[in-house]
């Protein structure tokens, strides 16, 4: 599988504020960009502090970008994943909407009750790992099912997450003009952080937009 991150910070390298409340970083030239990059994936993936926070839609909105998919025989939106070892998506979640496809990458002890609501609530749940979702096995078994390219958009947990599991192949980041600040406030890659072993990225591009600028990377071995 083809693993893209795409993700936009402040100056300072937040995702949003200590209050977890969405912060417009990025403009209409980087959400169209965005969206270009989500019509050209298969699915797009978030974890589910994400979707407490934001309550994401994760579809595309260009419908010039939505006519291209379906001429090519894919389904209008990619498929959406949440990365949830508890199984806690709100059902009424706007990713569970029937715009799209759903997947919900859940651990082996997620509740009875909240897999059966989930599902009720029209989502497809593939097992992965217990105390927290096992990204690697995770990322196999979505990609037996048909998903080669996915975009990873956040948090600052799952992608620190994805790094540590060596899956991600391009990064690229929006940096806004601003400074959000805060010890808790979430950055591009947190969880424990690497001490040793930092993944190394290589530069590709730079791109002024909007009111900052778009860098993009490879992301080595
Ligand atoms: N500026 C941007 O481009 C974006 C900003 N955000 C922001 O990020 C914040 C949410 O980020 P986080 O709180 O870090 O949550 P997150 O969205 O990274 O989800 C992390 C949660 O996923 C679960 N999880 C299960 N398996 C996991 C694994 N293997 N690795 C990591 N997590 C796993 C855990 O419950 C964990 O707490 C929100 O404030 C949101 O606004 C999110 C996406 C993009
Ligand atoms: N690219 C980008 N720029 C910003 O300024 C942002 N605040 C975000 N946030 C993330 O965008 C996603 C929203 O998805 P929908 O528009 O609801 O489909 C979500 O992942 C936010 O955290 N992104």
């Amino acid at each position: 599988m083809n693993v893209v991150v795409n993700a936009a910070m402040s100056a300072d390298g937040k995702l949003s504020s200590r209050r977890r409340d969405r912060v417009r970083i990025s403009g209409p030239k980087d959400f169209a960009r965005v969206d270009a990059i989500r019509a050209d994936c298969d699915g797009v993936a978030v974890g589910i502090g994400t979707v407490l926070a934001d309550d994401p839609h994760l579809t595309v909105e260009d419908p010039d970008l939505r006519a291209e998919r379906r001429e090519r025989g894919d389904p209008e939106h990619p498929a959406r994943v949440v990365i949830d070892t508890r199984a806690r998506t709100p059902t009424d979640a706007r990713v569970l909407d029937d715009a799209a496809e759903t997947h919900l990458l859940v651990g082996e002890d997620a509740p009875d009750d909240r897999r059966a609501a989930l599902r009720d609530a029209g989502a497809h749940l593939v097992e992965a790992g217990t105390e927290r979702v096992d990204l690697a096995a995770g990322l196999d078994e979505l990609e037996s099912e048909g998903i080669d390219r996915l975009l990873i958009e956040g948090g600052g947990e799952l992608l620190f997450s994805a790094f540590t599991a060596g899956v991600v192949d391009d990064l690229s980041v929006y940096v806004g003009s601003l400074i959000i600040g805060g010890r808790d406030a979430p950055t591009l890659a947190d969880g424990e952080g690497f001490v040793e072993a930092f993944p190394e990225l290589t530069l590709a591009d730079v791109e002024r937009l909007d009111d900052g600028v778009v860098l993009s990377y490879a992301v080595e071995g």
